[in-house]
């Protein structure tokens, strides 16, 4: 399988906050953030691995900055890192400023999606290879994310997680 670069993956969602999809404080309700998010997560995914992709695991939502009513959104979502079968994808969050057009970073998260077959069954991803000082340092830090990720869905042994006991010894 050839490999790829995260750019290849890159998928741009802009769409509008509207009264349906706010909390009480007019605000973009986090759940919508969630599966907004999700949907670009996977559309990456998919670039990258030209297979059906599912998610496994939300591994981290930093919901730092509120998005008001009327706000125009961009979620960004790249592969940052690839395993064999999984996939981490990186997802940045921006809000425009309505006057100066200015791009104000809200959000980000990362998810991880395990491309399958038809019948469901894990299959091989190409490897990535990242290329901007910002892609290597996310490549770098996503085996520390997956062994994490699977500490705490009880699929790893916490002794076993060596990047793990690695920032602490
Ligand atoms: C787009 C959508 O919203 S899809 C709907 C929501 N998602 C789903 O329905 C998915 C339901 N879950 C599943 O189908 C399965 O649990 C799967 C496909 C995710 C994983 O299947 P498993 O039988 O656990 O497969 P397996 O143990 O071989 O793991 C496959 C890969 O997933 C990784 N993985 C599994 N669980 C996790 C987790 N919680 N966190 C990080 N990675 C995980 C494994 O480490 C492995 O990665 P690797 O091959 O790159 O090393």
């Amino acid at each position: 399988m050839q490999a790829k670069t995260p750019s290849d993956s890159i998928t741009i969602l802009t769409d509008m906050v509207l009264p349906g999809e706010t909390n009480p404080l007019n605000n973009l309700f986090g759940g919508e953030l969630l599966a907004r998010m999700d949907r670009a997560a996977s559309i990456a995914a998919r670039r990258h691995s030209r297979r059906i992709c599912v998610t496994a695991s939300v591994n981290n939502v930093a919901f730092n900055k509120s998005i008001p009513l009327g706000s125009v959104v961009t979620i960004e979502a790249k592969v940052s890192r690839t395993f064999r079968t999984s996939l981490e994808i990186f997802i940045d969050v921006w809000i425009e400023d309505r006057e100066s057009g200015e791009k104000i970073k809200a959000n980000e998260a990362i998810y991880t999606f395990v491309a399958v077959d038809e019948t469901g069954r894990p299959v091989e991803v190409p490897v990535i290879i990242p290329e901007t000082e910002l892609e290597k340092s996310r490549y770098d830090a996503a085996l520390r994310r997956k062994q994490l990720s699977l500490v705490l869905a009880g699929k790893l042994a916490p002794s076993e997680a060596t990047e793990l006991k690695a920032l602490f010894i």
